[in-house]
């Protein structure tokens, strides 16, 4: 654990035995602890090392091209299925579509994986859930309401699994999860936020970090979290990319107001890691290499997968720094260095450019 940490933990210590009193677990802090997690793991790693010479070559090319494309949170509602109007039905759909956002991965071919037709195009992996939320609403079918999702009778099993319908043989993978974090996310939003994502949004006081902490001490499928070298570490892919998507969509403002967004880290998906790789960021040991090569899986909490993440949170830090440090000023934040390199590594992979195969762990967290 890095000397910050542990002083960070020796304070917190210190505080509760001269105040005598253990934190109020309702006393949601804007600390979200993700990066010196990350910068922990990092520090621990054998599997996966962060390469300076190709993250210092990697932090021009990626400035450089985000500047040509002039890449900013505008950019977020440029993209065809994201919904354009800043207001409250936008919140509902982004609440639900990083609810639901992980795991789209398929072990099929191409032309047999799960796909979803919507306006004349085939959409797979995260676009095809966007597309699904679209078809529905399309279809006066409310999926992105509280009170919709949360009630069985209203929303049956069955109404959910056509939501999700594929257009090939393979059904979306982990529809059964999918519908277990509708009913209780929903469940939750109706019990403590009267069935407001707008409330919950409210409640985090225009913190990034603290709707972050909100999210994952409310609601038990955002708790994104494991055990690296005994010690817990917190990763929060969803709750911060829900909060990333938020500020991104509403443009800084409204909903997307925060005056801590830059507290918020690279999301640790399995998509982002393999473009990392391709721009020569992040090495493998020869075991993990060949696991990932091969495509054997990776457990979710496993050491290499918690490597694979917490380094890819570490070394978009490090390019954010980077990039900060040859271009003082720079408007940049891990956010926007994250979607860039989602985006980029989407458009390599229509290209059909050679890259190693992204690693394959199944989990509800990503
Ligand atoms: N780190 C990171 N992970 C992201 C995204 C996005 C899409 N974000 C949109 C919003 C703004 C951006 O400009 C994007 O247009 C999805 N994912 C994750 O990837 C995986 C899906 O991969 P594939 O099956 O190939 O589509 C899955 O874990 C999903 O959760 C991102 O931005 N960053």
């Amino acid at each position: 654990m890095s000397d910050d940490e542990v002083d960070h933990e020796l304070i917190e210590l210190l505080r509760q035995s001269l105040l005598g009193s253990k934190p109020n677990p309702d006393d949601i802090t804007s600390d979200t602890k993700v990066l010196r997690h990350a910068e922990y793991i990092y520090n621990n790693s054998i599997d996966v090392n962060i390469d300076a010479r190709g993250t210092r070559a990697a932090a021009q090319l990626i400035w450089s091209q985000m500047q040509l494309r002039c890449y900013s949170t505008e950019t977020w509602s440029e993209h065809e299925l994201h919904p354009k109007a800043k207001d409250e039905a936008t919140l509902n759909f982004i609440f639900v579509m990083d609810l639901l956002n992980f795991s789209f991965w398929s072990e099929k071919p191409e032309s047999e994986r799960y796909a979803v037709e919507y306006r004349g195009q085939t959409w797979t992996g995260y676009w095809s859930l966007v597309a699904c939320l679209q078809r529905a609403l399309d279809e006066d079918i409310p999926i992105t309401t509280p009170s919709f999702y949360a009630d069985e009778s209203e929303c049956p099993d069955e109404r959910i699994a056509y939501v999700f319908r594929s257009s090939t043989g393979e059904e979306i993978p982990m529809l059964q999860e999918r519908i277990t974090c509708l009913r209780d996310a929903g469940q939750v939003l109706e019990d403590t936020f009267d069935g407001s994502v707008a409330n919950l949004v409210a409640a985090a006081d225009n913190s990034a970090g603290k709707l972050v902490n909100l999210l994952a001490h409310r609601f038990s499928c955002f708790k994104d979290e494991s055990i690296y070298e005994k010690r817990a570490v917190r990763i929060m892919k969803r709750p911060q990319i829900l909060v990333a998507d938020i500020w991104a969509a509403f443009n800084e403002e409204s909903y997307g107001e925060f005056h801590d967004i830059d507290s918020i880290t690279m999301f640790a998906d399995y998509r982002v890691p393999q473009i990392l790789h391709t721009l020569g960021c992040l090495t493998y040991s020869p075991p993990l290499d060949s696991t990932i090569r091969t495509q054997r899986p990776v457990d979710h909490g496993s050491s290499y997968e918690v490597q694979l993440r917490g380094c890819s949170i570490w070394a978009v830090e490090l390019l954010r720094r980077e990039i900060v440090r040859n271009n003082p000023g720079a408007k940049v934040n891990a956010i926007l260095i994250d979607f860039f390199l989602y985006d980029l590594a989407k458009e390599k992979e229509k290209a059909g450019e050679p890259a190693i195969p992204h690693h394959r762990t199944r989990s509800i967290w990503y």
